[in-house]
């Protein structure tokens, strides 16, 4: 196995990439362009990252990870504090992985004069302040304004197709980024990969370290709920939301912020149709239902942590978990 190399500046990161593309391409048939895969990550890593990785790996002929605790996408200063971090270990996860280089740049590096700077940022817009972003006010901004400079950097200078690959996990992100790399007309092709669970249907965050036994118990409530809504999505039932909210509001150590049904690129609510507006219950359309355009994302507070879920609602969303 090659040894995997950690850079810590852009310009470090960049030479490396070309360095790499060039070595590859020489290695190919000629004429075939080589491919990266980039795995953007605040580190942490656990099952759902090693996935991402595994799926880039599989495609490209040079893959890239970054480890990179971006504080603009944090509202809450204790949450960025006590971020876990564990930059060896992860390392040496991605070294297990098959990564061949990785970016863990220090906050001056990404932020010259942080926290005064940067000056200049993207703004998601309207997208970014629907749900996650309307409870935490500057995360999407956040978010693809380090996924812009990120993607700015690891773009080489030389040919290569570009993938890079995110979680489902994070709906709404992946939402904002694909309109992003749309409207800001960045040559990267964005992947994704469905959530990773652990056996008892919570999903697999960084933040899960924090839970105490208790907690990861109480957290259950999250999936179970989801579940229910897809369950009776792919039977073609009403979805009952509010009787799904009514015992999450019961739930013990479950402080819920959102539960709702909406369009996986709008992220706008998909509202009862006419035809139902009497029982005023979220039943999907056929087309909803056959075209997988329905997804329904919860957030909620579990002792220490804000987690987020979410499902798709379909005819053979049934089968994912
Ligand atoms: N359970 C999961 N399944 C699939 N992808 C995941 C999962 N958890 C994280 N990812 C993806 O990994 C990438 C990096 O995410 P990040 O480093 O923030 O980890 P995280 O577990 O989401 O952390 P957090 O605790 O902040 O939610 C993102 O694209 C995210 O969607
Ligand atoms: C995409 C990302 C790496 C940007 O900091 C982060 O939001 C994440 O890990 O999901
Ligand atoms: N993957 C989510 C990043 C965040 O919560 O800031």
């Amino acid at each position: 196995m090659t040894e995997i190399r950690v850079m810590r500046t852009a310009a470090e990161l960049r030479a490396a990439v070309v360095e790499s593309l060039r070595q590859t391409a020489r290695e190919l048939p000629a004429g075939t362009v080589p491919t990266l895969g980039f795995v953007p990550t605040m580190g942490a890593l656990h099952s759902g990252h090693s996935c991402l990785i595994d799926a880039a790996r599989a495609e490209a002929d040079v893959v890239v990870a970054s480890i990179f605790v971006n504080p603009l996408q944090f509202d809450d200063d204790a949450d960025h504090r006590v971020y876990p971090r564990q930059l060896q270990a992860d390392v040496e996860l991605l070294q297990a992985h098959g990564v061949d280089l990785v970016f863990a740049p220090e906050v001056q590096e990404m932020y010259p004069g942080y926290p005064e700077g940067p000056l200049v940022r993207v703004d998601a817009g309207e997208l970014g302040r629907r749900w996650e972003g309307a409870s935490r006010p500057g995360h999407f901004d956040g978010v693809v304004t380090v996924v812009n400079k990120l993607f700015n950097i690891v773009t080489p200078q030389a040919p290569a197709r570009i993938q890079a690959w995110f979680g489902e996990k994070d709906a709404e992100q992946l939402a904002v980024i694909r309109r992003m790399v749309a409207d800001l007309n960045h040559p990267v092709e964005i992947r994704s990969l469905p959530i990773i669970r652990e056996h008892s249907g919570l999903a697999q965050s960084s933040r899960n370290q924090r839970l105490s036994e208790q907690e990861r118990q109480e957290a259950l409530a999250l999936s179970a709920a989801l579940f229910q809504l897809r369950d009776r999505a792919a039977q073609g039932q009403p979805l009952e939301v509010d009787g799904v909210v009514a015992q999450l509001d019961m739930a013990d150590g479950v402080d819920l912020d959102y539960l709702v049904v909406v369009d996986p690129t709008t992220l706008l609510e998909i509202e009862p149709g006419e035809e139902q507006a009497a029982g005023s219950e979220v039943r999907l359309t056929e087309d909803e239902v056959l075209q997988d355009r329905a997804l329904a994302l919860i957030a909620a507070r579990v002792g220490p942590v804000r987690l987020i879920d979410n499902v798709e609602l379909g005819s053979d969303a049934g089968s994912q978990v």
